[in-house]
C-alpha cells in the first residue's frame, strides 16, 4: 500500500501560523506521507499580476519581486527556528527568486508573453511553498525532502495552461521517486513537458497534481486539507445555509466541479475514476489533533471497497438525498446561430463547430432546436468563438450573436435523470424566485441538470434550488 497523499492549499497557506498547522496535521498522520502544497494564499494572483507589470516596467518587476519576497522571507523567519536550516531554506528562495526575476525581465524585454514562460512564471508560487513547507515539516520531526514534478518525471500533454499528466509515462516513475522512507513534498500545480519546459494544470490545479500522485502509487486515500466541513451542498458564500455531504460518488463530484464548485479542480477525479481510492474533505479550521474526515469522495456506492464504505456510511446518519449539491459559475458564454431549419440541416453544425476547432476555441456543450444553434462557451472564448463563426458564410444562417452576460447553475445527484419530477421542481423553484431561465439541460450527465440564467440571477437561482432541495427529496 502507498503513503497517503495529503494537499494543502492556498486557503491553508495563509499566515505563517497556518503553515506551521499544516506541519502539525502532518504529523498527526504518524506516518510517511506524499504531501502536495499549493502556493501560499494569493502568491499565483500576484505571479499573474507580475507578469502584467513586467510588460509595462521594470520597476513593476522590481516592486512584485519585493512583494513576493517579503511573503516568504517572512514565512522563513517566522516559522523555523533553527538558525542553518533558516538559512538554507532562504538561500534556495533566492535562487528560485534569481530565476523567476529574469523570466520576467525577459518578458520586459521581448514584450511578449510566450505560453510557456507564463505556465514557467505561474508555477514559482509552489516552487517557493514547497522548500519552505518541507524546511518546517523537517523541523518538526518529520524526514521531509522536496520532490519536484521534474525530478520525479510528472510529465504533461504540454497543453499550456490547462495541461493533463500523461499517466502512462509519469505513473511507474513517481511510484519509484516516491517509494523512499520519507515524507515527499510535491509542489502541486505543474508537471514537465517532453522538452523539459513547465505546463501548469490551469487555476486550483494542485487538487489535479495530488490526483495524479495517488494514482500513481496506489495511495490508500486522497485527503484534501480546505478551510470548510467538506464537500458542502452549495457554495457557503451564496447561501449561508450549505450542509455537509457525507458521501459523493466520483460523477458527482467530477460535475460539481465542472459546473463551478470552486473546491475542487474540474478534473481531480479523472485519474481516480476506475480505482477505489476515497478523496476525503478535511477542514483545517477544525483540526484539533485528530484526521477527521467531513466528505469522502468514492465510487457509485455497491461498487465501493470495503475500507471506503465503511468510512462513507460513518456520519451518514442522513436520508439520501436525489439532489446533492448545487454548483454555479458565471464563466459562460452562449453562441446563438439562428435561421429557419438550422436545426435539421446537414452541415451547419459541422461547419461552425469545425471552424472553432480548428481555431482552438472549446466548445462546453451544443443545444440545439428547429430555428437555433445554440453553442455554449467559457465566456472568455465567447468574443473569438463569435468572430470565428461570423467569417464564415453559413447558408441558412440569418443571424449570429452573442449572449456573454450569463452564469450556469447545476443540481447534481445520482439518480437525477432517473427521478420523475426533478425537473420540474427545480424550474418551479426558479420561477417562484422569479428567475428567467435562458437554456435549460438535462438528461445529458446521469447525474446534473443545468439551467444557463443572467449573471444578474446566478445567486437568486442558487438559493431558490437549494432551498428547494429537500421538497425535492420529499416529493412535495
Ligand atoms: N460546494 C462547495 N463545498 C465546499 N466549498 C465550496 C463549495 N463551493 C465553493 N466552495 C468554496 O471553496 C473554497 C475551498 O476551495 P479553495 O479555496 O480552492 O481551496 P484550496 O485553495 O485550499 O484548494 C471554500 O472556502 C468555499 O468557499
Ligand atoms: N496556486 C494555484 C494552484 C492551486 O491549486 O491553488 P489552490 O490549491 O490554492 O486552489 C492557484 O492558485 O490556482
Amino acid at each position: 500500500m502507498g503513503k497517503i497523499v495529503v494537499k494543502f492549499g492556498g486557503s491553508n497557506l495563509k499566515t505563517p501560523g497556518d503553515i506551521k498547522r499544516s506541519a502539525a496535521v502532518a504529523g498527526a498522520y504518524r506516518q510517511n506521507l506524499v504531501v502536495v502544497v499549493s502556493a501560499f494564499y494569493g502568491v499565483t494572483d500576484l505571479l499573474t499580476g507580475a507578469i502584467g507589470e513586467a510588460l509595462v516596467s521594470l520597476d513593476g518587476i522590481k516592486e512584485a519581486m519585493a512583494l513576493i519576497r517579503k511573503r516568504h522571507c517572512g514565512v522563513i523567519e517566522q516559522t523555523i527556528a533553527g538558525r542553518d536550516t533558516a538559512e538554507n531554506t532562504a538561500a534556495v528562495i533566492e535562487g528560485r527568486m534569481a530565476s523567476l526575476e529574469r523570466l520576467l525581465t525577459g518578458i520586459h524585454y521581448i514584450g511578449a508573453v510566450p505560453d510557456f514562460t507564463r505556465d514557467t512564471i505561474l508555477s514559482y508560487g509552489e516552487r517557493l511553498s514547497a522548500p519552505i513547507l518541507t524546511a518546517v515539516l523537517e523541523a518538526s520531526g518529520l524526514a521531509a525532502r522536496e520532490a519536484l514534478p521534474e525530478r520525479i518525471g510528472l510529465m504533461t500533454d504540454g497543453r499550456f495552461g490547462n495541461a493533463s499528466a500523461d499517466m502512462d509515462y509519469s505513473a511507474p516513475r513517481i511510484r519509484e521517486a516516491l517509494s523512499g522512507d520519507f515524507t515527499f513534498v510535491v509542489p502541486g500545480f505543474y508537471g514537465t513537458t517532453g522538452d523539459g519546459g513547465t505546463a501548469v494544470f490551469g487555476r486550483g490545479g494542485s487538487d489535479y497534481t495530488a490526483a495524479v500522485t495517488a494514482r500513481a502509487i496506489g495511495a490508500p486515500s486522497l485527503d484534501l486539507w480546505k478551510d470548510v466541513d467538506g464537500f458542502l451542498s452549495s457554495d457557503p458564500r451564496i447561501t449561508g445555509t450549505s450542509r455537509t455531504i457525507p458521501y459523493l460518488s466520483y460523477a458527482e463530484a467530477a460535475e460539481l466541479a465542472y459546473f463551478g464548485a470552486k473546491i475542487l479542480h474540474p478534473r481531480t477525479v479523472e485519474p481516480l475514476e476506475d480505482t477505489a481510492i476515497p478523496v476525503r474533505v478535511m477542514n483545517v479550521e477544525k483540526f484539533a489533533g485528530e484526521i477527521h474526515p467531513y466528505s469522502i469522495v468514492g465510487p457509485e456506492k455497491g461498487t465501493i471497497a470495503a475500507g471506503a464504505d465503511e468510512a462513507a456510511e460513518s456520519g451518514s446518519g442522513h436520508r439520501q438525498r436525489i439532489i446533492k449539491s448545487v454548483a454555479s459559475s458565471d464563466d459562460v458564454g452562449i453562441i446563438r446561430i439562428e435561421g429557419p431549419g438550422v436545426g435539421s440541416r446537414p452541415g451547419i453544425l459541422a461547419r461552425a463547430t469545425g471552424k472553432l476547432d480548428a481555431a482552438g476555441v472549446n466548445i462546453s456543450s451544443v443545444i440545439t432546436a428547429q430555428t437555433c444553434i445554440n453553442l455554449i462557451f467559457r465566456r472568455g472564448d465567447t468574443e473569438k468563438a463569435l468572430a470565428v463563426v461570423k467569417s464564415e458564410s453559413i447558408s441558412g444562417v440569418v443571424s449570429v450573436e452573442a449572449l456573454d452576460d450569463c452564469a450556469m447553475v447545476a443540481a447534481v445527484g445520482s439518480g437525477i435523470r432517473d427521478s420523475v419530477g426533478v425537473g420540474s421542481r427545480i424550474l418551479g423553484a426558479l420561477a417562484d424566485a422569479a428567475v428567467n431561465i435562458i437554456l435549460v439541460q438535462a438528461g445529458a450527465s446521469p447525474v446534473a441538470v443545468y439551467v444557463i440564467v443572467r449573471r444578474e440571477d446566478r445567486e437568486r437561482a442558487v438559493t431558490a434550488i437549494h432551498n428547494a432541495m429537500g421538497r425535492i427529496h420529499e416529493g412535495t
